[in-house]
């Protein structure tokens, strides 16, 4: 398990640039199943869950060719089906999150599919009953074996569209459905569906692909299935939870930061929630400037009482951002109650900010209240481990704010999804070594 160690205290000052969205990239890879013919998608991240995501597909028999650093093009002309009953593919799926939406697409072409209970973030409870559901309603059927923790899927007949109301709008579960739908005999409204930036590409890549699909960035969708789907070129947006964490990074550290091409119109209210917290910034063309702040304050409701910051599904606040916000109060002036409703074991990291001098109550496993040091009392560094991917760079930016050096284990989990952290990080200021 690799380390970093981090010394705290540095202002960091420079550009930076946001990689390809982790999110995207796994359902926008997950659709070039959906065709025989080339697919060509740029902006790929180069993180641990992407590159997962891609072995998966090669063992699956797509043909792989890596144009450039983050340039690839996919051929899905020769399936091996038999690769789904394997041990390699039970591990390999196992690894992460992204991998359950090769069911949809798999189920609309080729009429199977098998799964193993998906990896992830150890985050909570991460139900996927609204996928086999919806899965179930376009006439797929499932077997799960709790035995070896698998799901066999299957469709003798091509799915037929429907209708359909979501038990919740989630992301990974309407990716699935649209990708099974777009290859379905008539017509499927998806009402509840989920609408982020991501989703939005998902449906905007498939309907280049020749796939008729309206309600884009809407909560329902009506999906017309076409017989066939071609290929098509799909670059990736910028990843909005890398520069969230890139805002409240320089925001705690008082850093100037400059984030180089951030696509600020799909980021929905992420910079507005970074200002309520304090943290000024300035839109200069599709760039973020940041300025060093001596200090940031929180802001309050109109009525002068305390603000609560808490997720909701989009064009809400993103639950990926919820560690990034918390942690950035800290060194607020001010009091902010943090409210991560979607999961329940997010905000279990604040243990370790406590330990860094933080002031923070866990109400409980959803709520968190946060009394701001102004900048008074600096965090100290101290050795902790990373539970998940977005407490993980949390707590990297407490560690480069904090006084001293701090040990991060585990940063595997940030590997999944910050490409070369410690790099770019280091080459506008910070301190941070791999060990
Ligand atoms: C690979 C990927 O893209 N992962 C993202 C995806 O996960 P994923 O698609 O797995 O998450 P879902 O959208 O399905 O659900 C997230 C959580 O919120 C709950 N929920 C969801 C919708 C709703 O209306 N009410 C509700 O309570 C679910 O029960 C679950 O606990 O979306 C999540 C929510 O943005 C993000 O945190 C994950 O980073
Ligand atoms: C929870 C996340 O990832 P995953 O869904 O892949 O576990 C995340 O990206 O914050």
């Amino acid at each position: 398990m690799a380390c970093f160690e981090v010394i705290g205290g540095n202002k960091l000052k420079g550009e930076i640039i946001p990689q390809g969205a982790k999110n995207e990239a796994l359902q926008i890879l997950c659709a070039v199943l959906l065709t025989s013919e080339p697919v060509t998608i740029s902006n790929v991240p180069d993180i641990r869950d992407v590159n997962k995501l891609i072995e998966i597909l090669a063992s699956l028999g797509v043909k792989v060719e890596k144009k450039d650093a983050a340039t690839y093009t996919f051929i899905a002309d020769d399936i091996n089906l038999d690769y789904l009953k394997t041990e390699q593919y039970a591990a390999q799926g196992r690894a992460l999150r992204g991998s359950v939406m090769i069911m949809g697409p798999m189920l609309a072409r080729f009429g199977v599919c098998a799964l193993p209970k998906p990896g992830g973030d150890k985050i909570g409870r991460r139900p996927m009953d609204t996928h086999f559901n919806g899965l179930k309603k376009l006439g797929a059927t499932f077997n799960y074996d709790s035995q070896d923790s698998f799901f066999q899927i299957t469709a003798p007949n091509k799915l037929k569209g429907t209708y359909m109301l979501l038990d919740e709008a989630s992301v990974t579960g309407t990716a699935n459905i649209v990708m099974g739908a777009v290859l379905a005999e008539g017509t499927t409204t998806i009402y509840n569906a989920a609408c982020e930036p991501y989703l939005q590409q998902l449906c905007k890549m498939l309907l280049r692909m020749g796939a008729k699909i309206s309600g884009v960035g809407s909560n329902l969708l009506v999906i017309e299935g076409v017989e066939k789907l071609g290929g098509t070129d799909h670059r990736m947006l910028p990843d909005m939870i890398e520069i969230g964490s890139f805002i409240g990074l320089a925001g705690m550290t008082g850093s100037e930061i400059t984030i180089k091409n951030a696509q600020i119109q799909e980021l929905g209210i992420i910079p507005d929630t970074f200002r309520r917290l304090g943290i000024q910034m300035e839109f200069r063309g599709d760039d973020i400037y940041i300025p060093a702040q001596d200090s940031y304050e929180i802001d309050t409701y109109i009525d002068g009482s305390i603000l609560t910051i808490a997720d909701a599904i989009w064009p809400g606040f993103t639950p990926d951002l919820i560690s990034v916000a918390l942690v950035t109060a800290t060194q607020a002036k001010g009091t902010v109650l943090i409210h991560q409703k979607m999961f329940e074991s997010r905000l279990f990291f604040v243990d370790k900010l406590i330990d860094m001098g933080a002031q923070i109550i866990l109400c409980d496993p959803h709520r968190a209240t946060v009394i701001g040091h102004n900048r008074q009392v600096p965090l100290r560094g101290i050795k902790m481990t990373s539970p998940d991917i977005r407490a993980g760079v949390a707590l990297l930016i407490a560690a480069l704010s904090a006084e001293g050096k701090s040990i991060i284990d585990n940063v595997e989990q940030i590997d999944r999804g910050y490409q070369y952290i410690d790099k770019r990080l280091n080459a506008i200021g910070a301190d941070i070594r791999r060990l």
